[in-house]
Protein backbone atom coordinates (compact mmCIF):
# COMPACT_ATOMS: atom_id res chain seq x y z
CA UNK A 1 0.00 0.00 0.00
CA UNK A 2 1.67 3.70 -1.21
CA UNK A 3 0.33 5.26 2.36
CA UNK A 4 2.90 2.51 4.29
CA UNK A 5 5.64 3.79 2.27
CA UNK A 6 8.20 5.57 4.84
CA UNK A 7 9.55 7.01 1.96
CA UNK A 8 6.63 8.65 0.85
CA UNK A 9 5.84 10.10 4.93
CA UNK A 10 9.36 10.51 6.10
CA UNK A 11 7.77 12.29 9.21
CA UNK A 12 5.33 9.31 10.19
CA UNK A 13 6.91 7.01 13.09
CA UNK A 14 7.12 3.96 11.87
CA UNK A 15 5.03 0.89 12.61
CA UNK A 16 5.81 -1.32 15.50
CA UNK A 17 7.65 -4.55 14.12
CA UNK A 18 4.80 -7.76 14.59
CA UNK A 19 7.60 -9.49 17.31
CA UNK A 20 7.54 -6.60 19.69
CA UNK A 21 3.50 -6.11 19.87
CA UNK A 22 3.55 -9.70 20.69
CA UNK A 23 6.54 -9.47 23.41
CA UNK A 24 4.40 -6.65 25.10
CA UNK A 25 1.29 -8.69 24.73
CA UNK A 26 3.08 -11.44 26.39
CA UNK A 27 5.07 -9.57 29.17
CA UNK A 28 4.41 -10.87 32.46
CA UNK A 29 1.50 -13.07 31.17
CA UNK A 30 1.82 -16.31 32.92
CA UNK A 31 -1.03 -19.53 34.83
CA UNK A 32 -2.49 -18.05 37.45
CA UNK A 33 -4.54 -20.53 39.60
CA UNK A 34 -5.48 -24.14 39.92
CA UNK A 35 -8.28 -26.05 40.57
CA UNK A 36 -8.72 -30.11 41.81
CA UNK A 37 -11.43 -32.04 38.60
CA UNK A 38 -12.46 -35.24 38.32
CA UNK A 39 -10.35 -36.69 35.68
CA UNK A 40 -13.75 -37.41 33.39
CA UNK A 41 -13.67 -33.39 33.14
CA UNK A 42 -9.75 -33.15 32.65
CA UNK A 43 -9.49 -33.28 28.98
CA UNK A 44 -7.53 -30.73 27.23
CA UNK A 45 -6.66 -29.22 30.74
CA UNK A 46 -3.05 -28.72 31.81
CA UNK A 47 -1.46 -30.44 34.83
CA UNK A 48 -0.70 -27.82 37.65
CA UNK A 49 1.77 -30.09 39.77
CA UNK A 50 3.66 -33.37 38.92
CA UNK A 51 1.61 -36.34 38.75
CA UNK A 52 2.91 -39.82 40.81
CA UNK A 53 2.09 -42.84 40.08
CA UNK A 54 -0.33 -43.95 42.97
CA UNK A 55 0.05 -47.71 41.28
CA UNK A 56 2.46 -49.86 39.97
CA UNK A 57 1.92 -51.42 36.09
CA UNK A 58 1.18 -53.90 35.22
CA UNK A 59 0.77 -54.26 38.90
CA UNK A 60 2.07 -58.17 38.61
CA UNK A 61 3.71 -60.31 35.70
CA UNK A 62 1.09 -60.40 33.15
CA UNK A 63 0.81 -62.53 30.32
CA UNK A 64 1.35 -60.92 26.51
CA UNK A 65 -0.72 -63.17 24.74
CA UNK A 66 -3.55 -65.97 24.56
CA UNK A 67 -1.61 -69.68 25.66
CA UNK A 68 -0.17 -72.01 28.43
CA UNK A 69 2.00 -70.64 31.11
CA UNK A 70 4.61 -73.27 31.38
CA UNK A 71 8.14 -73.80 32.61
CA UNK A 72 10.04 -73.00 29.65
CA UNK A 73 12.84 -75.87 30.63
CA UNK A 74 10.03 -78.47 29.76
CA UNK A 75 8.92 -77.35 26.45
CA UNK A 76 10.57 -78.62 23.46
CA UNK A 77 8.52 -79.56 20.52
CA UNK A 78 6.72 -82.39 21.12
CA UNK A 79 6.48 -82.15 24.79
CA UNK A 80 2.90 -83.11 26.53
CA UNK A 81 2.24 -81.37 29.67
CA UNK A 82 -0.67 -81.61 31.84
CA UNK A 83 -3.50 -78.94 31.88
CA UNK A 84 -4.14 -78.01 35.69
CA UNK A 85 -5.99 -75.21 35.97
CA UNK A 86 -6.92 -71.63 34.12
CA UNK A 87 -6.10 -67.64 34.70
CA UNK A 88 -7.61 -64.89 32.63
CA UNK A 89 -7.53 -61.21 33.36
CA UNK A 90 -9.13 -60.49 36.81
CA UNK A 91 -9.25 -63.88 38.40
CA UNK A 92 -5.70 -65.51 39.22
CA UNK A 93 -4.60 -69.48 38.95
CA UNK A 94 -4.02 -69.56 42.73
CA UNK A 95 -2.04 -72.68 41.99
CA UNK A 96 1.57 -73.08 41.20
CA UNK A 97 2.87 -74.40 37.65
CA UNK A 98 4.83 -77.71 38.25
CA UNK A 99 7.36 -79.79 36.22
CA UNK A 100 5.38 -80.92 33.29
CA UNK A 101 2.58 -78.62 33.87
CA UNK A 102 0.51 -75.79 31.75
CA UNK A 103 -1.96 -73.60 32.83
CA UNK A 104 -4.43 -72.21 30.53
CA UNK A 105 -3.95 -68.31 30.51
CA UNK A 106 -5.29 -65.46 28.89
CA UNK A 107 -3.90 -62.25 27.39
CA UNK A 108 -3.32 -59.40 30.61
CA UNK A 109 -3.70 -62.42 33.71
CA UNK A 110 -1.35 -62.60 36.44
CA UNK A 111 1.20 -65.36 35.62
CA UNK A 112 0.87 -68.26 37.93
CA UNK A 113 3.84 -69.03 40.50
CA UNK A 114 6.03 -71.32 38.84
CA UNK A 115 6.32 -70.44 35.42
CA UNK A 116 8.45 -68.67 33.69
CA UNK A 117 6.80 -68.60 30.05
CA UNK A 118 3.99 -68.14 28.37
CA UNK A 119 3.26 -70.32 25.08
CA UNK A 120 1.00 -69.19 22.60
CA UNK A 121 -1.34 -71.41 21.71
CA UNK A 122 -0.97 -71.52 17.89
CA UNK A 123 2.25 -73.32 18.95
CA UNK A 124 0.17 -76.27 21.02
CA UNK A 125 -2.26 -79.14 20.24
CA UNK A 126 -5.10 -80.28 22.37
CA UNK A 127 -4.86 -83.63 23.65
CA UNK A 128 -8.25 -84.08 25.39
CA UNK A 129 -9.65 -81.46 28.30
CA UNK A 130 -6.32 -81.83 30.35
CA UNK A 131 -3.15 -82.32 28.22
CA UNK A 132 -1.73 -80.34 25.77
CA UNK A 133 1.44 -81.32 23.18
CA UNK A 134 3.72 -78.47 22.53
CA UNK A 135 4.59 -78.15 18.53
CA UNK A 136 7.47 -75.47 19.29
CA UNK A 137 9.88 -74.54 22.66
CA UNK A 138 9.78 -71.38 24.41
CA UNK A 139 12.35 -69.11 25.92
CA UNK A 140 12.24 -68.30 29.63
CA UNK A 141 10.38 -64.91 29.91
CA UNK A 142 8.65 -65.26 26.23
CA UNK A 143 5.60 -63.51 26.45
CA UNK A 144 5.09 -62.09 30.05
CA UNK A 145 4.84 -58.20 30.90
CA UNK A 146 6.94 -58.01 34.27
CA UNK A 147 5.42 -55.86 36.60
CA UNK A 148 6.40 -51.96 36.77
CA UNK A 149 7.01 -52.49 32.83
CA UNK A 150 5.21 -49.38 32.12
CA UNK A 151 5.53 -47.49 35.37
CA UNK A 152 6.40 -47.87 39.45
CA UNK A 153 4.25 -46.67 42.54
CA UNK A 154 5.67 -43.17 43.09
CA UNK A 155 7.63 -42.61 40.02
CA UNK A 156 6.90 -39.08 38.84
CA UNK A 157 4.83 -40.03 35.21
CA UNK A 158 3.91 -36.68 34.36
CA UNK A 159 5.23 -33.39 34.75
CA UNK A 160 3.79 -30.26 35.55
CA UNK A 161 2.73 -27.88 32.41
CA UNK A 162 1.89 -31.41 30.97
CA UNK A 163 -1.54 -30.75 28.48
CA UNK A 164 -4.19 -33.73 28.90
CA UNK A 165 -4.26 -35.03 25.79
CA UNK A 166 -5.73 -38.61 25.01
CA UNK A 167 -2.42 -39.88 25.57
CA UNK A 168 -1.40 -38.05 28.93
CA UNK A 169 -5.17 -38.78 30.19
CA UNK A 170 -5.07 -42.46 29.52
CA UNK A 171 -1.64 -42.12 31.71
CA UNK A 172 -3.04 -40.07 34.69
CA UNK A 173 -5.89 -42.36 34.24
CA UNK A 174 -4.15 -45.58 34.49
CA UNK A 175 -2.05 -44.34 37.54
CA UNK A 176 -5.32 -44.37 39.50
CA UNK A 177 -5.79 -40.48 39.44
CA UNK A 178 -9.53 -39.77 39.79
CA UNK A 179 -9.25 -36.12 40.84
CA UNK A 180 -6.26 -34.09 39.46
CA UNK A 181 -4.95 -29.98 39.85
CA UNK A 182 -4.96 -28.25 36.42
CA UNK A 183 -4.43 -24.86 35.47
CA UNK A 184 -6.79 -22.09 35.75
CA UNK A 185 -8.42 -21.89 32.11
CA UNK A 186 -8.09 -18.16 31.33
CA UNK A 187 -11.28 -15.83 31.12
CA UNK A 188 -11.11 -14.05 27.42
CA UNK A 189 -14.23 -11.71 26.76
CA UNK A 190 -15.44 -11.50 23.40
CA UNK A 191 -16.72 -8.55 22.24
CA UNK A 192 -17.96 -7.52 18.31
CA UNK A 193 -19.31 -4.48 17.93
CA UNK A 194 -20.81 -2.46 14.87
CA UNK A 195 -24.26 -1.60 14.16
CA UNK A 196 -24.01 -3.53 10.79
CA UNK A 197 -24.12 -6.55 12.80
CA UNK A 198 -26.98 -9.11 13.76
CA UNK A 199 -25.86 -12.91 14.91
CA UNK A 200 -25.54 -15.63 12.73
CA UNK A 201 -29.26 -17.00 12.22
CA UNK A 202 -31.47 -13.33 12.18
CA UNK A 203 -32.92 -11.29 9.33
CA UNK A 204 -30.19 -8.69 8.21
CA UNK A 205 -31.37 -5.12 7.36
CA UNK A 206 -30.66 -4.48 4.06
CA UNK A 207 -27.38 -2.86 4.89
CA UNK A 208 -26.32 -5.44 7.64
CA UNK A 209 -24.16 -8.48 7.78
CA UNK A 210 -23.85 -11.60 9.89
CA UNK A 211 -20.99 -11.43 12.70
CA UNK A 212 -19.04 -14.09 12.34
CA UNK A 213 -15.28 -13.19 13.76
CA UNK A 214 -16.81 -13.35 17.66
CA UNK A 215 -17.34 -17.45 16.93
CA UNK A 216 -13.91 -18.02 15.19
CA UNK A 217 -12.23 -15.86 17.89
CA UNK A 218 -14.16 -17.60 20.64
CA UNK A 219 -13.19 -21.33 18.86
CA UNK A 220 -9.49 -20.45 18.82
CA UNK A 221 -10.20 -19.36 22.32
CA UNK A 222 -11.17 -22.79 23.18
CA UNK A 223 -8.87 -24.56 21.16
CA UNK A 224 -5.83 -23.13 22.71
CA UNK A 225 -7.09 -23.70 26.56
CA UNK A 226 -8.96 -20.85 27.50
CA UNK A 227 -12.68 -20.46 28.22
CA UNK A 228 -14.56 -17.43 25.66
CA UNK A 229 -17.02 -15.74 27.49
CA UNK A 230 -19.64 -13.82 24.64
CA UNK A 231 -20.09 -10.44 25.21
CA UNK A 232 -22.49 -9.98 22.51
CA UNK A 233 -22.58 -7.28 19.98
CA UNK A 234 -21.97 -3.45 20.79
CA UNK A 235 -23.76 -0.94 18.74
CA UNK A 236 -21.08 1.84 17.45
CA UNK A 237 -21.89 4.03 20.67
CA UNK A 238 -18.80 4.96 22.94
CA UNK A 239 -21.20 3.72 26.21
CA UNK A 240 -22.79 0.57 24.45
CA UNK A 241 -18.99 -0.37 24.25
CA UNK A 242 -17.38 0.87 27.27
CA UNK A 243 -20.26 -0.90 29.19
CA UNK A 244 -19.63 -4.02 27.89
CA UNK A 245 -15.96 -3.56 28.33
CA UNK A 246 -16.75 -2.33 31.95
CA UNK A 247 -18.92 -5.73 32.74
CA UNK A 248 -16.15 -7.73 31.55
CA UNK A 249 -13.56 -5.92 33.71
CA UNK A 250 -16.19 -7.12 36.98
CA UNK A 251 -16.07 -10.23 35.60
CA UNK A 252 -12.53 -10.60 35.70
CA UNK A 253 -11.99 -11.51 32.27
CA UNK A 254 -8.04 -12.28 32.35
CA UNK A 255 -8.52 -11.02 28.54
CA UNK A 256 -10.72 -8.66 27.02
CA UNK A 257 -11.11 -9.25 22.52
CA UNK A 258 -12.79 -6.20 21.17
CA UNK A 259 -13.72 -7.16 17.02
CA UNK A 260 -13.96 -4.20 14.73
CA UNK A 261 -14.03 -0.17 15.37
CA UNK A 262 -10.21 -0.30 15.29
CA UNK A 263 -9.48 2.11 12.59
CA UNK A 264 -9.76 5.53 12.12
CA UNK A 265 -13.49 6.02 10.50
CA UNK A 266 -15.90 8.37 12.71
CA UNK A 267 -17.54 5.19 13.88
CA UNK A 268 -14.60 2.94 14.64
CA UNK A 269 -14.96 4.02 18.24
CA UNK A 270 -13.31 1.17 20.24
CA UNK A 271 -10.38 3.09 21.68
CA UNK A 272 -12.13 5.94 22.82
CA UNK A 273 -14.51 2.95 24.93
CA UNK A 274 -11.16 1.89 25.93
CA UNK A 275 -9.81 5.45 26.87
CA UNK A 276 -13.28 6.31 29.28
CA UNK A 277 -13.05 2.65 31.07
CA UNK A 278 -9.20 3.72 31.89
CA UNK A 279 -7.52 1.86 29.82
CA UNK A 280 -3.93 2.77 28.91
CA UNK A 281 -2.92 1.59 25.23
CA UNK A 282 0.24 0.16 24.76
CA UNK A 283 0.40 0.19 21.10
CA UNK A 284 -2.00 0.73 18.32
CA UNK A 285 -1.20 0.02 14.97
CA UNK A 286 1.40 -2.13 13.88
CA UNK A 287 3.67 -3.23 11.20
CA UNK A 288 1.57 -6.14 9.61
CA UNK A 289 -1.06 -7.17 7.42
CA UNK A 290 -3.62 -7.75 8.04
CA UNK A 291 -3.93 -6.89 10.78
CA UNK A 292 -2.76 -3.00 11.21
CA UNK A 293 -5.38 -1.26 13.55
CA UNK A 294 -4.49 -3.80 16.23
CA UNK A 295 -4.11 -1.96 19.64
CA UNK A 296 -3.23 -3.22 23.20
CA UNK A 297 -3.77 -2.15 26.67
CA UNK A 298 -4.02 -3.03 30.25
CA UNK A 299 -6.57 -2.18 32.74
CA UNK A 300 -5.18 -3.54 36.33
CA UNK A 301 -4.80 -7.44 35.91
CA UNK A 302 -7.21 -7.57 32.58
CA UNK A 303 -5.45 -7.47 29.01
CA UNK A 304 -7.73 -5.45 26.39
CA UNK A 305 -6.66 -6.91 22.74
CA UNK A 306 -8.72 -4.42 20.24
CA UNK A 307 -8.37 -6.74 16.87
CA UNK A 308 -9.95 -5.30 13.61
CA UNK A 309 -12.64 -6.22 12.41
CA UNK A 310 -12.09 -7.58 9.08
CA UNK A 311 -12.72 -11.38 9.05
CA UNK A 312 -9.41 -12.23 7.96
CA UNK A 313 -7.80 -9.56 10.01
CA UNK A 314 -9.19 -10.55 13.25
CA UNK A 315 -8.49 -14.03 12.58
CA UNK A 316 -4.75 -13.70 11.78
CA UNK A 317 -4.80 -11.58 14.72
CA UNK A 318 -6.20 -14.06 16.74
CA UNK A 319 -3.61 -16.92 15.45
CA UNK A 320 -0.37 -14.69 15.73
CA UNK A 321 -1.08 -12.31 19.18
CA UNK A 322 -3.98 -13.86 20.80
CA UNK A 323 -3.55 -17.57 20.64
CA UNK A 324 0.10 -17.00 22.30
CA UNK A 325 -1.42 -15.42 25.09
CA UNK A 326 -4.14 -17.26 25.73
CA UNK A 327 -1.53 -20.49 25.96
CA UNK A 328 1.17 -18.75 27.95
CA UNK A 329 -1.92 -17.87 30.94
CA UNK A 330 -3.45 -21.05 30.56
CA UNK A 331 0.02 -22.53 30.51
CA UNK A 332 0.70 -24.73 27.70
CA UNK A 333 3.67 -24.51 25.48
CA UNK A 334 5.49 -23.17 23.18
CA UNK A 335 3.24 -20.57 22.76
CA UNK A 336 3.85 -19.00 19.50
CA UNK A 337 3.06 -20.58 16.22
CA UNK A 338 5.31 -23.05 14.63
CA UNK A 339 6.93 -21.07 11.66
CA UNK A 340 8.02 -24.10 9.10
CA UNK A 341 9.80 -23.78 5.93
CA UNK A 342 9.12 -24.82 2.41
CA UNK A 343 9.47 -23.19 -1.04
CA UNK A 344 6.75 -21.02 -2.88
CA UNK A 345 5.37 -22.17 -5.89
CA UNK A 346 4.78 -19.02 -7.48
CA UNK A 347 6.64 -16.02 -8.27
CA UNK A 348 5.96 -12.94 -5.13
CA UNK A 349 6.57 -8.96 -5.55
CA UNK A 350 8.86 -7.30 -3.05
CA UNK A 351 7.23 -6.63 0.45
CA UNK A 352 6.44 -3.32 1.68
CA UNK A 353 6.75 -2.51 5.71
CA UNK A 354 3.85 -4.59 6.62
CA UNK A 355 4.83 -8.67 7.69
CA UNK A 356 2.43 -10.03 5.74
CA UNK A 357 0.81 -13.17 6.53
CA UNK A 358 -0.48 -14.37 2.67
CA UNK A 359 -3.04 -17.00 2.73
CA UNK A 360 -1.96 -19.81 0.39
CA UNK A 361 -2.04 -23.14 -0.65
CA UNK A 362 0.04 -25.95 0.76
CA UNK A 363 1.03 -29.07 -1.54
CA UNK A 364 3.75 -31.26 -1.12
CA UNK A 365 6.82 -30.67 -3.71
CA UNK A 366 8.53 -34.45 -5.04
CA UNK A 367 10.96 -34.65 -1.80
CA UNK A 368 8.19 -34.01 0.90
CA UNK A 369 9.15 -30.19 0.77
CA UNK A 370 5.88 -28.07 1.89
CA UNK A 371 5.13 -26.17 -1.40
CA UNK A 372 3.34 -22.77 -0.88
CA UNK A 373 1.35 -20.68 -2.97
CA UNK A 374 0.12 -17.68 -2.30
CA UNK A 375 -3.84 -17.34 -3.70
CA UNK A 376 -4.00 -14.26 -6.00
CA UNK A 377 -6.76 -12.59 -4.10
CA UNK A 378 -5.53 -11.28 -0.37
CA UNK A 379 -8.49 -9.31 0.38
CA UNK A 380 -8.70 -9.05 4.38
CA UNK A 381 -12.62 -9.46 4.18
CA UNK A 382 -12.23 -13.17 2.20
CA UNK A 383 -13.44 -15.55 5.03
CA UNK A 384 -14.16 -18.54 2.62
CA UNK A 385 -10.33 -18.00 1.34
CA UNK A 386 -9.08 -18.42 4.40
CA UNK A 387 -10.91 -21.41 5.28
CA UNK A 388 -10.04 -23.11 2.10
CA UNK A 389 -6.09 -21.87 2.54
CA UNK A 390 -3.90 -24.54 3.62
CA UNK A 391 -1.21 -22.11 5.20
CA UNK A 392 -0.16 -18.47 5.53
CA UNK A 393 2.88 -17.46 3.73
CA UNK A 394 5.28 -15.11 6.21
CA UNK A 395 6.55 -12.17 4.32
CA UNK A 396 9.56 -9.59 6.53
CA UNK A 397 9.00 -6.23 6.07
CA UNK A 398 10.80 -4.95 2.84
CA UNK A 399 11.37 -8.68 1.80
CA UNK A 400 12.81 -8.93 -1.62
CA UNK A 401 10.91 -10.04 -4.83
CA UNK A 402 11.72 -14.45 -5.12
CA UNK A 403 10.53 -17.05 -7.93
CA UNK A 404 8.89 -19.99 -7.62
CA UNK A 405 10.91 -22.30 -5.65
CA UNK A 406 12.87 -19.88 -3.96
CA UNK A 407 12.63 -20.59 0.13
CA UNK A 408 9.69 -19.28 2.57
CA UNK A 409 8.77 -19.41 5.55
CA UNK A 410 4.92 -20.45 6.68
CA UNK A 411 2.66 -21.05 9.15
CA UNK A 412 0.36 -23.91 8.42
CA UNK A 413 -3.28 -23.63 9.08
N1 LIG B 1 -8.49 5.44 6.30
C1 LIG B 1 -8.17 4.22 6.71
N2 LIG B 1 -9.11 3.28 6.65
C2 LIG B 1 -8.80 2.02 7.02
C3 LIG B 1 -7.51 1.73 7.47
C4 LIG B 1 -6.55 2.76 7.53
O1 LIG B 1 -5.39 2.56 7.93
N3 LIG B 1 -6.93 4.00 7.16
N4 LIG B 1 -7.20 0.45 7.79
C5 LIG B 1 -7.96 -0.58 7.12
C6 LIG B 1 -7.65 -1.84 7.70
S1 LIG B 1 -6.10 -2.46 7.38
C7 LIG B 1 -8.53 -2.58 8.40
S2 LIG B 1 -8.10 -4.17 8.92
C8 LIG B 1 -9.86 -2.10 8.72
C9 LIG B 1 -10.16 -2.36 10.19
O2 LIG B 1 -11.27 -1.68 10.52
P1 LIG B 1 -12.05 -1.78 11.87
O3 LIG B 1 -11.33 -2.59 12.87
O4 LIG B 1 -12.44 -0.43 12.25
O5 LIG B 1 -13.25 -2.69 11.44
P2 LIG B 1 -14.73 -2.24 11.05
O6 LIG B 1 -14.67 -1.03 10.27
O7 LIG B 1 -15.53 -2.29 12.27
O8 LIG B 1 -15.07 -3.48 10.15
C10 LIG B 1 -14.35 -3.79 9.00
C11 LIG B 1 -15.16 -4.81 8.19
O9 LIG B 1 -15.33 -5.99 8.92
C12 LIG B 1 -16.71 -6.27 9.15
N5 LIG B 1 -16.86 -6.77 10.53
C13 LIG B 1 -16.68 -6.09 11.65
N6 LIG B 1 -16.91 -6.86 12.72
C14 LIG B 1 -17.27 -8.06 12.26
C15 LIG B 1 -17.66 -9.27 12.88
N7 LIG B 1 -17.71 -9.37 14.22
N8 LIG B 1 -17.96 -10.32 12.10
C16 LIG B 1 -17.90 -10.21 10.74
N9 LIG B 1 -17.54 -9.07 10.10
C17 LIG B 1 -17.24 -8.02 10.84
C18 LIG B 1 -17.38 -4.94 9.00
O10 LIG B 1 -18.71 -5.07 8.66
C19 LIG B 1 -16.56 -4.31 7.90
O11 LIG B 1 -16.96 -4.79 6.65
O12 LIG B 1 -9.96 -0.71 8.46
C20 LIG B 1 -9.47 -0.32 7.17
N10 LIG B 1 -9.75 1.04 6.99
O1 LIG C 1 -4.74 -4.91 8.17
MO1 LIG C 1 -6.16 -4.82 7.40
O2 LIG C 1 -6.25 -6.05 8.46
O3 LIG C 1 -4.98 -4.99 6.05
O4 LIG C 1 -7.24 -5.52 6.34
Amino acid sequence: MASDSAAKSPARKPLMPVDEAAARILAGAEPAGEDWIAIDEAAGRVLAADLVARRTQPPFDASAMDGYAVRAADVVPGAHLRRTGEAAAGRRFAGEVGPGEAVRIFTGAPVPAGADAVLIQENTRTLGEDAIEATEGVKPGANIRRAGLDFRAGETVLATGTRLDFRTLSLAAAANHATVPVRRRPKVAVLSTGDELVPPGAEPGPDQIVASNHLGIAALVAANGGTALPLGIAGDTVADIAGRIAQAVEGEADVIVTLGGASVGDHDLVAAALAREGVALDFWKIAMRPGKPVMFGRLGGTRVLGLPGNPVSSMVCGLVLLAPLVRALAGIAPVAPLVETGILGAPVRQNDVRRDYMRARMATGASGTPVITPIPVQDSSMISAIAAAGALLIREPHEAAADAGAPCRFIRL
